[in-house]
Parts: C-alpha cells; structure tokens; sequence
C-alpha cells in the first residue's frame, strides 16, 4: 500500500481521514463531528516561545483517559536509562561491536532494545541513550509510548512500519524517523529480521541546525521531512499499552485499540527523512571541515552551539581536496562520539567497523583512523575519488556515554579495538621529510 505523507519540517500540519471529521476554525466544539473526542498533546510547555512551541490537537473515537488506566510494572531489563550508575562495567577506553546478533526466541521491537550506551540524566530532561534494537515480530496488540524522550530510530537492516496514533510511517535502511516523546505506536516488521538503531533524546526536540554562511540551502532540506497523514482503526478487542516512564516500564490493558485519531492539526508530529535527500557541503581545495558539516538534525542543550545530541552522517561524497589527509584526522573531542554503520564502509576504519556495528569514543579519548587508513591515505595519489554505497552516522552528545552492562558483557565487543591504532609508527627522523620508508 502506498503511504501518504505531508512535506515539511516542524509545520503546522492537518489531516482529516473522514469528511469534515477536523473541526474548522476552532479546536473545542462542542460536539466534535462524527462523536469524536477533542485531545490536545502537548510536546512543549503550554508557555514556550513560538519557534519552539509544539502541540497538536487530535480528534478521537475515545479519549487517551480511557488508555491510561491501572498501571502495573513489567520488566525490560535491556532497555537501560541515564544513569544507570553502578552498572558500568567497562573499562575507560575506546570501543567497538559487532553486529548485535538477530534474536532467535519471538522479540518485538520494544522487547528487542538493547541500551548500549546512556548519557546525562532522563530525569533531568538532559542527555540520551544510543540503543540497538534486533527485532522478528511485528507488535500486533501491543503499542508503547516513552515518556522520558523522543526516540529517532535509524533502520539498519529490513524496513518496518511505525503505525502511530497519528499516521502511518514505512522506513527503509537508509531513512530515519523521529517519534515525538508521548506518541502511542506499534511497530510491524516489512522485512524479518530487521535491526537498527535508536537515539532516546531526553532534552530539548531535536530540530534543524542553522546554516550560517551555507544559506538558505543544501544539508537537510525541510520539504525533504514527511509528516504522515491521519490513520486510524476501529478494533473492538484486547490490546495492550506498556509505557516507559521514568526508566520504568509499565502495562496497561484495554478492551481496544489506542490507535483511533481519526483526524489531527498541529505541530507536534512524528516524521521521516530519507538520507539521500542531504546535500551533503564540504572542502573543496584543500583540508578536512569538521563533522558537523554533516549534521542532519540537532537537539540543544540551552547553552549555544553545544549540543545535547547532534545526528551527524556520512553520506556518498566526492573527496576533491588538494594536498590533504582526506579521511578524519586524529582527535580528542570533549563531545562523546557514538558511531554506526548503515551500509558500506568508513574511510577511517575500512575493516573491522561493519554495518550493524557500533564504536564508541567517549569524552576526551583519542581516536581517528587505524594504521591501514593512515597509510593509505597518506600514500593516495589526491585525484578526485567518490566515497559511495556508504552510508555510517554519529550521535554526538556533551555527556560522556556510560556504556551498559549488556553492551559490556556482549560476545559482540572487540577485544582487540585498540590494535588498530599500533602499527602506526614513528615517521619522525628529523629531516624535514620524516620517514616514509615503508
Ligand atoms: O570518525 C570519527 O571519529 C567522527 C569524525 C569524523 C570526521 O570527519 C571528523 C571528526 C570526527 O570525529
Ligand atoms: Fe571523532
């Protein structure tokens, strides 16, 4: 089935799926056509300024009052939140995974997230947590909303479907969505297995960056976001909504499906965005600019241009610059650098990182590109060379990243990361030279 969509990012969106079922001109009639009841959703406060005022008004077959009802506790112990303290159970270092394995028992997304890493505090409404999810069951009467933040989820193998209270969102590796914190979904697998990722943002939404000098184009473009349109079901039988709540994770039991918006307007919505819509903008003379030329989307800390998470990828390209080390130089960054592989191949890490995988170089680590990188690199002949069929990202945040104790103990982690660095010698002989001898 072909899905529909509205262009635009952070508009203000409307879409009916009966006639007439959006109230016009006003949001609280007193009786809303076709029976429906009037819910508003509130993703800021009611008070915030307008360039960061969100909210969107959704009509109904029942009030979410009749979802939320008796609340009991349920487990889901891989999904871990900022700070889990006491349960850092690595060593301070640099590191890389592996593929998370697909699961073999029956794992739906919810129950198939593994928390690899978490950073800030959810309670503070600062910082986040980079998640694996491994998935081969579609949800069929279970949904889930998250309370503690938005959740942008980067599919990495198979496509699945987000049907959310608000539309109905298809996504293939190479796109990514963002599900507004509160939004009611469930998700079916098009494609089985299906693994990806996932940025649980606790802070501020994430939004587009400024442009500065670049202009009013190029990077992501916002025509390029879709906003799903209005989609509901009438299902008269059991359903389940579990709920992540503070770290917690809660169950509740109802007698239908929360799925039943019949119509909405508003600004507070879920979206896609398809990677290969960024255009991308770099050097073209000479040197490396930093990543954050490659940033799609940015969520801010409240202190300018430090972001509480920057999504940052690494797009096909062409690599034209003169007289320069092409790939990332060697760096130590105060922000902590969470990185994954869609598809292909990264130029600072030819082998070893593979798509499904994860490195991570926290706050302050050195890393940059392993001694197979730094020599070819150094040795390339600087003709015009397209970097394609790749496609790696990076979730950028300025709390340091505790990795998990899952992530940890995973047979997934390389023991060996760091090995990748030692063959790199010494050049310097002090001629002006060095020594390239070999
Ligand atoms: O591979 C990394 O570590 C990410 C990264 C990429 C880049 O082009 C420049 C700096 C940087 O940290
Ligand atoms: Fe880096």
């Amino acid at each position: 089935m072909t899905r529909s969509y509205m262009p635009g990012f952070g508009n203000d969106f409307e879409t009916e799926t009966l006639p007439g079922s959006l109230p016009q001109g006003r949001n609280s009639p007193q009786r809303p056509a076709y029976g429906l009841y009037a819910e508003q959703l509130s993703g800021s406060p009611f008070t915030a300024p307008r360039g960061t005022n969100e909210r969107s008004w959704l009509y109904r077959i029942r009030p979410s009052v009749k979802h939320h009802r008796r609340f009991r506790a349920i487990e889901m112990p891989f999904w871990k939140t900022a700070p889990h303290s006491g349960d850092h159970a690595l060593a301070l270092g640099q590191y890389r995974w592996d593929p998370l394995p697909m699961p073999v028992e029956p794992t739906d997304f919810v129950a198939g997230m593994r928390t690899m890493t978490t950073a800030g505090d959810a309670l503070g409404q600062a910082g986040m947590a980079a998640h694996v999810y491994a998935a081969n069951v579609s949800m069929t009467d279970d949904h889930f909303f998250n309370a503690d933040g938005e959740m942008l989820v980067v599919p990495q193998e198979g496509r699945v479907r987000f049907v959310t209270e608000m539309g109905v969102i298809e996504l293939a590796p190479g796109e990514i969505a963002v599900l507004p914190r509160g939004l009611t979904f469930k998700v079916e697998l098009i494609d089985t297995p299906a693994r990806g990722y996932v940025c649980e943002n606790y802070g501020a939404k994430f939004t587009l960056p400024d442009r500065g000098p670049i202009g009013a184009n190029c990077l992501a473009n916002p025509r390029d976001f879709k906003t799903p349109v209005a989609w509901f079901e009438e299902k008269e039988s059991p359903c389940r909504l579990i709920v992540k709540w503070c770290g917690a994770f809660h169950a509740t039991e109802l007698d239908h499906s929360p799925l039943d918006v019949v119509a909405w307007h508003g600004n507070y919505a879920p979206y896609k965005y398809d990677l290969a819509t960024y255009s991308p903008v770099g050097a073209i003379l000479f040197d490396h600019p930093d990543p954050s030329i490659f940033t799609v989307l940015t969520a801010p800390s409240g202190e300018e241009g430090t972001a509480n998470i920057d999504f940052v990828i690494f797009p096909p390209r062409w690599l034209v610059a003169e007289d320069t080390f092409r790939p990332p130089w060697y760096h130590r960054n105060v922000m902590s650098e969470f990185m994954g592989l869609i598809r292909g191949q990264y130029d600072a890490k030819e082998k070893g990182f593979v798509p499904g995988g994860v490195s991570l170089h926290n706050m302050m680590l050195a890393h940059g590109p392993d001694a197979f990188g730094f020599d070819k690199a150094s040795r390339a002949e600087l003709k015009p060379v397209k970097l394609d069929h790749t496609m790696a990202f990076m979730f950028e945040t300025r709390f340091p990243q505790m990795p998990t104790r899952f992530a940890a103990e995973s047979e997934a982690l390389q023991d060996d990361y760091i090995d990748c660095w030692t063959a790199l010698k010494k050049r310097f002989n002090g001629t002006m030279e060095g020594d390239w001898s070999d």
